[in-house]
């Protein structure tokens, strides 16, 4: 469909039209150890890996919203667990916001499908994002999604939030902090919740990119749920899909640039650097100097 065209440009509703029906699961889940092995699951592997995103013992909540990022996600963490890799335990987590009903079925419809056993509640949180928050409910709502969805992964014996952010998630939100927030801080592959206890959440597609999710749900012949939002719906023009589109115009000129801006925060030079914040402690140069 044309995005100019209707009706919701600027809310970056984005919408991802399968390329075939609907693959047989056997067919899907092949895919994802086969056709995308080097771009899909050897990228989940290497970020489990490489920032030991999982534990012996672990059992682990995978939050899923029904979008092509969870999904592909949960479908993840089945073929890890059917190659053996046993040492942790699943369960599929979705909470429902608030969702018109015809969303609320093709989630539920999906996840029949893929096979993937989730368990859906109910939270309110579009009202309230809505009431409270008028301006920027978006804020207001990652925040009470986050607070939920712990809430939801602790009350059944999970230690661990699995969320489906991407490798292109991390390097907008990089460029988001810097470009509109003056700071230099990018999104992490795992952190502790500060309000939940012995709770962390963990991001294993940080190092998978976004073009090769989208070819994989389009290929399986899934409609995955785009634009469930309720309430910002063409109320806010959205900065991350301004973001992307500049990151965009940028590939053009510059070689490697999401390599590079990923790299930055691996490669962060301590001595041309002013000031720095630790524990929401600020520090200058000028301490050490
Ligand atoms: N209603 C929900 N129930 C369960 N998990 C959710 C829900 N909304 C978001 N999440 C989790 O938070 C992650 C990030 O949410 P966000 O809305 O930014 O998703 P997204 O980039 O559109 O990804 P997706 O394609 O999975 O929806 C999701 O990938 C999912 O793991």
């Amino acid at each position: 469909m044309d995005e100019k065209n209707n009706g919701i440009k600027g809310t970056g509703c984005e919408i991802l039209v399968p390329f075939n029906d609907r693959k047989p699961l056997k067919d899907i889940e092949r895919s994802i150890i086969k056709t995308y092995r080097k771009n899909i699951w050897s990228k989940f592997i290497k970020a489990i890996k490489e920032y030991n995103l999982i534990e012996d013992g672990d059992k682990i909540a995978v939050a899923i919203s029904g979008g092509k990022d969870s999904l592909l996600m949960a479908k993840l963490f089945q073929e890890l667990y059917k190659n053996g890799n046993q040492n942790f335990e699943l369960e599929f987590i979705a909470m429902d916001p608030g969702y018109h009903k015809d969303i609320r079925s093709l989630l539920e419809d999906n996840c029949k499908y893929l096979d993937i056993p989730v368990s859906i509640y109910d939270a309110d949180i579009f009202q309230v994002a809505d009431k409270i928050a008028n301006d920027y409910p978006c804020y207001m709502c990652a925040r009470m999604r986050r607070g939920s969805l712990y809430g939801k992964a602790q009350e059944l014996g999970c230690n661990k939030l699995a969320l489906g952010h991407h490798f292109n998630d991390v390097i907008e939100t990089t460029m988001l902090n810097l470009l509109c927030a003056g700071n230099f801080k990018t999104m992490m592959p795992k952190l502790k919740a500060q309000n939940f206890e012995n709770m962390e959440l963990i991001r294993p597609l940080y190092l998978v990119e976004e073009k090769y999710i989208q070819r994989f749900i389009q290929n399986a012949g899934i409609w995955p749920l785009n634009c469930a939002c309720m309430v910002a719906a063409k109320k806010i023009g959205n900065k991350r899909y301004e973001i992307k589109d500049l990151l965009e115009g940028l590939r053009k000129d510059f070689a490697n640039v999401d390599m590079n801006i990923f790299r930055a925060a691996e490669n962060v030079n301590m001595d041309g650097i002013l000031g720095w914040q630790k524990n929401e402690e600020k520090h200058l140069f000028l301490e050490e100097y």
